[in-house]
């Protein structure tokens, strides 16, 4: 049997998915209500403003849409805070009065690109969709400008995808009234799971399956849908009987769900959004994704009573990071019989003529016997293949899941292959759904799951860095992370797994356990986290010791070890540093944990055990901040150099891995804090060198920075500048490149040339040059070289003391 350790088995994805249950983790690109997981161009701390959306209804509302009562939702603070009871959503703000938009091809926003730099998604939001053509219609006696967009498919090369903006279709006021209107149902927003990704949905129904359900709101939209929508509907998609099925309203407000996962409309013919919303009241919104990689997406702008029409081959989603948006879908079938019968009989042609999106469609509705089809599950993997053959990502990742199901049902070793197989091809294009269930596969080595999780939550120039441990790292590093986003999908992996599997923890135990790692997956900004991470720490405390005087595994014991210290890094981290002692508990702890592996010597021999000292230097690297305690920086050194060297003495094929290049990023600066540059700039070498081969290029862009500034630690300006040049060449979207070459050029009496880079630092970068005027910033936290600091301190105060401090 091969000895594990700390390692992840089925019992613990189940454990991870009760955790983030009620989801059935099916995430998009942000967990859902993870309030903590953000995109560095969203807006961090809305929901903190946002008072509670849901209300109870006064007792004279009308028919209410299902909800359940006391959803887990709520009570996991997936919501925002419960605000006063009654209180109105309308009183949010809404932030109507913006500028007039731009229409047609004249956004501010550029266009749509078409190749994007690695890393594009994670540093930059997706541009807006801009549309070219457009032509007046006339449909009985509307006349409208019709906007047409059209997007050609990798799996559908004959036949583009199209798709078409009215602008301005309903005037101005009615959209108003509409959006007052939706406004005050407050109490008909369900939190029940929505059917895309099944978390709460925040949409009602006034009219279902045919039938008005609101009759405030069929007097405002009647006259629209029978002279305006309908016909138009029915003159653009040649379907002389198309009929209304369901008209819904979402909202989008901060603290509540405002993203809705990349999907089709597959139950629907037709779909019809209408805005109304005044964009310039939030950011995102309506995005379309013509391939599987979240980097093609691009969002729509729809003002309020702009209609925006497409079919059920568009893939699309909605991702609101700012502000409040309210929308009103209307979903059209071909027939009113097919809304009546609520079927779909529209793909059975479609089908038979191979089309990949009505292939697709139509075998979920056999694999889960919707829309009037029976379960079929041969079916439906006969549709899924035919899809998935052309290369239709969603076919693929649901045939992928339906072997698995084969699978385990029994169906022998060829169904899971043909799982992984899918699986991976729509991996391979981006599918982050893919990734996602790939990396869930029971049997996946622990790294490679974290690093496909990774990945499918759109990190995936970062993945790389958790290959090999999973520690939140200071942000005072040179290679800037986005930690405390990071901080909550890592502890969402380090879960209780053989710790509460095991026969020995009692119930109370368990109780301690669950509720202390809830605490650790929580968003450490969210007010009381602190007093939740001690209590978190506590608990382990207790539960170790009984642990001890039970005798458990070493392996057990080592876990809940693991956990207490990064428990413990927490409190710290959450102080801003002001508690290294929390620090030096975490190293104590991580000594433990190396001294039972030890003990255990099989231990010794997995993936897990060089990444203790990786942990317990990053602890080190706390203390030595914490207490300015330079030694701390030998100790950490000597840390690193443990798990680097354990990595080098192992064969490759064991990980498959090598040494982490990461680690080697940290030892490097570790070494910098030492004064010994040249030192650190082999390790920035040969991480540069992984980092290539492992096309991870943002991630060697960082790291030849690093490069850079110790060559200027050597006082080897020239090749540090011509490094730094190469950087911002390859790679411009670095602050750190352009402003170490400002002030290198400054220091040279390149004037203009060092203004021309402080400027793009601080209007075109990942991180902007604020922090970079706070010169002891630059010099501790930032870690360059005292001599580059000095030429950005002269570069800094040439406004003050004008030519004065020009370099002669
Ligand atoms: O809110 C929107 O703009 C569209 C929502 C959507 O795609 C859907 O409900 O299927
Ligand atoms: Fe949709």
């Amino acid at each position: 049997m091969s000895y594990q350790w700390l390692t992840y088995g089925c019992p613990v994805m189940d454990g991870l998915k009760r955790q983030l249950g009620p989801f059935d983790f099916h995430f998009d690109l942000l967990l859902p209500g993870n309030t903590s997981l953000r995109f560095p161009w969203e807006a961090s701390n809305e929901a903190q403003d946002v008072k509670c959306s849901i209300v109870e209804a006064p007792p004279d509302e009308p028919r209410k849409a299902p909800q359940k009562a006391g959803y887990p939702g709520l009570e996991r603070g997936f919501l925002c805070k419960p605000g006063k009871k009654g209180e109105s959503i309308a009183a949010q703000a809404q932030g109507q009065h913006g500028p007039p938009a731009p229409r047609l091809g004249a956004g501010a926003r550029p266009g749509p690109k078409k190749k994007k730099a690695s890393g594009y998604f994670w540093s930059t939001p997706p541009p807006r969709y801009e549309f070219k053509e457009q032509k007046n219609v006339q449909v009985g006696d509307l006349a409208v400008a019709e906007q047409s967009g059209h997007l050609h498919k990798a799996f559908h090369p004959a036949q583009a995808c199209s798709f078409y903006r009215l602008p301005g279709m309903v005037r101005g006021e009615i959209a108003e009234a509409i959006l007052e209107h939706c406004k005050k149902q407050t109490s008909w927003f369900s939190a029940a799971p929505d059917s895309v990704d099944k978390t709460p949905s925040f949409e009602y129904y006034p009219f279902r399956d045919g039938a008005w359900a609101d009759d405030g709101m069929r007097r405002l939209l009647e006259e629209t849908i029978e002279l305006q929508l309908l016909p138009y509907v029915r003159q653009r998609y040649g379907c002389r009987f198309c009929a209304v099925s369901d008209i819904l309203v979402r909202r989008y407000l901060p603290g509540e769900r405002r993203t809705h996962a990349v999907h089709f409309d597959g139950h629907a013919f037709v779909t019809a959004v209408l805005g109304l919303s005044n964009p310039d009241g939030y950011q995102g919104g309506l995005y379309i994704q013509p391939d599987a990689d979240v980097s093609s997406r691009m969002y729509f702008r729809l003002e309020p009573g702009d209609l925006l029409v497409h079919s059920f081959d568009l893939q699309h989603g909605v991702h609101v990071w700012k502000g409040s948006r309210y929308s009103l879908v209307f979903w059209i079938k071909d027939s009113l019989q097919a809304v009546w019968d609520r079927t779909t009989p529209w793909y059975d042609s479609l089908a038979a003529e191979g089309d990949p999106d009505a292939l697709y469609n139509l075998a979920q509705n056999y694999e889960h016997g919707l829309f009037g089809r029976k379960v079929d599950a041969n079916k439906a993997k006969e549709l899924y293949e035919r899809s998935a053959a052309a290369g239709h990502h969603f076919a693929q990742n649901n045939l992928g899941l339906l072997y698995r199901r084969l699978h385990e049902g029994g169906a022998g070793t060829d169904a899971l292959q043909r799982s992984v197989h899918w699986l991976k091809a729509a991996s391979e294009v981006g599918f982050a759904m893919a990734q996602k269930n790939l990396a869930l596969r029971c049997d996946m080595r622990r790294h490679l799951r974290r690093r496909l999780l990774l990945l499918s939550l759109g990190f995936g120039s970062l993945a790389v860095g958790f290959l090999q441990f999973p520690t939140a790292r200071p942000a005072s590093r040179p290679v800037a992370f986005p930690r405390r986003e990071m901080a909550a999908v890592v502890a969402s992996f380090t879960l209780p797994s053989k710790a509460l599997a095991a026969a020995g923890p009692s119930a109370e135990d368990a109780a301690l356990l669950g509720g202390a790692f809830a605490a650790m997956a929580a968003d450490p900004r969210r007010p009381g986290a602190r007093e939740e991470l001690e209590a978190a720490e506590e608990a382990f405390t207790t539960v170790i010791q009984r642990f001890d005087e039970a005798g458990a595994s070493r392996q057990d014991r080592g876990e809940l070890r693991m956990a207490r210290a990064q428990a413990r890094i927490a409190i710290n981290d959450c102080t801003g540093g002001q508690l290294p002692a929390k620090a030096e508990a975490a190293v104590q702890d991580y000594s433990d944990v190396v001294q039972l592996m030890e003990e255990d010597g099989a231990a010794t021999g997995t993936f897990d055990y060089p990444s203790v000292f990786v942990r317990r230097a990053l602890a080190r690297e706390e203390i030595a901040y914490g207490r300015k305690d330079k030694k701390q920086w030998e100790a950490a050194v000597q840390d690193y150099t443990k798990a680097i060297d354990t990595w080098r003495s192992r064969p490759p094929s064991e990980t498959g891995l090598g040494v982490n290049p990461l680690v080697l990023n940290y030892r490097g600066n570790a070494f910098g804090q030492l004064g010994r540059f040249k030192d650190a700039l082999a390790d920035y070498r040969e991480a540069t060198e992984i980092f290539i081969k492992d096309q991870e290029y943002t991630q060697a862009a960082l790291s030849r920075c690093n490069e850079a500034l110790a060559l200027f630690g050597i006082s080897e300006p020239i090749e540090a500048i011509s490094i730094m040049e190469d950087v911002v060449r390859r790679d411009p979207s670095i602050a750190d490149a352009h402003i170490a070459l400002a002030a290198s050029y400054w220091s040279e009496g390149d004037y203009s040339r060092a203004e021309d880079e402080w400027r793009v630092a601080c209007q075109n970068t990942d991180v902007g040059c604020r922090q970079y005027k706070d010169l002891s910033w630059v010099e501790n936290i930032r870690r360059w070289p005292p001599q580059l600091v000095g030429d950005l301190g002269r570069f800094l105060n040439r406004d003050a003391k004008g030519q004065k401090d020009k370099p002669a």
